[in-house]
């Protein structure tokens, strides 16, 4: 009793994005941890957290906030509880989070080489205007 046969060890249930990215309301709640694929349902209430943080992760990938709270091995086991599958290899490069903020940083450069260049000609606007006026003046 209770013991797993071979097969239904390694029968590991592969979910494509898609398919996880529509597991986002109430009635079906589902996220991605390393991934892995959780049916968070029925916990949404019992989380510690709280259900509002699970339901703005619901359908997408969660590793990254669930890394950053730090969760307790407990905290990994409950989760193991709720495993239903894993991300289907294929869509496992589609979820890279981490590049986004490298995305941002780049914006972040480029709005600071206008934002010296502005600077710059402004202060050669004003040199014209006060050569202008000193000009006038002989
Ligand atoms: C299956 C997934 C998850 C499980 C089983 C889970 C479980 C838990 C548990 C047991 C705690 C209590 C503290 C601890 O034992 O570490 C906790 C706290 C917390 N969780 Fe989760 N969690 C999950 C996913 C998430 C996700 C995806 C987020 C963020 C989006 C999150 C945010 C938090 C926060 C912010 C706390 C801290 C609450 C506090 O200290 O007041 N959790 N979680």
């Amino acid at each position: 009793m209770g013991e797993k046969t071979e097969n239904e060890q390694e029968a590991v249930k592969y979910y494509r994005l898609s398919e996880i990215e529509e597991q986002n309301t109430f009635k079906s709640t589902w996220i991605i941890i390393n991934n892995n694929v959780y049916d968070v349902t029925k916990f949404l209430e019992e989380h510690p957290g709280g259900e509002e943080v699970l339901r703005e992760q619901a359908g997408g990938d969660a590793t990254e906030s669930f890394e950053d709270v730090g969760h307790s091995t407990d905290a990994r086991e409950m989760a193991a509880d709720m495993k239903i599958g894993e991300l289907h290899p294929e869509d496992r490069e589609k979820i890279v989070k981490p590049q986004d903020p490298y995305l941002n940083v780049a914006t972040v450069q480029t709005s600071s080489w206008t934002s010296w260049l502005i600077p710059l000609l402004a202060a050669l606007a004003a040199t014209l205007l006060y050569r202008m006026c000193t000009a006038e003046k002989q």
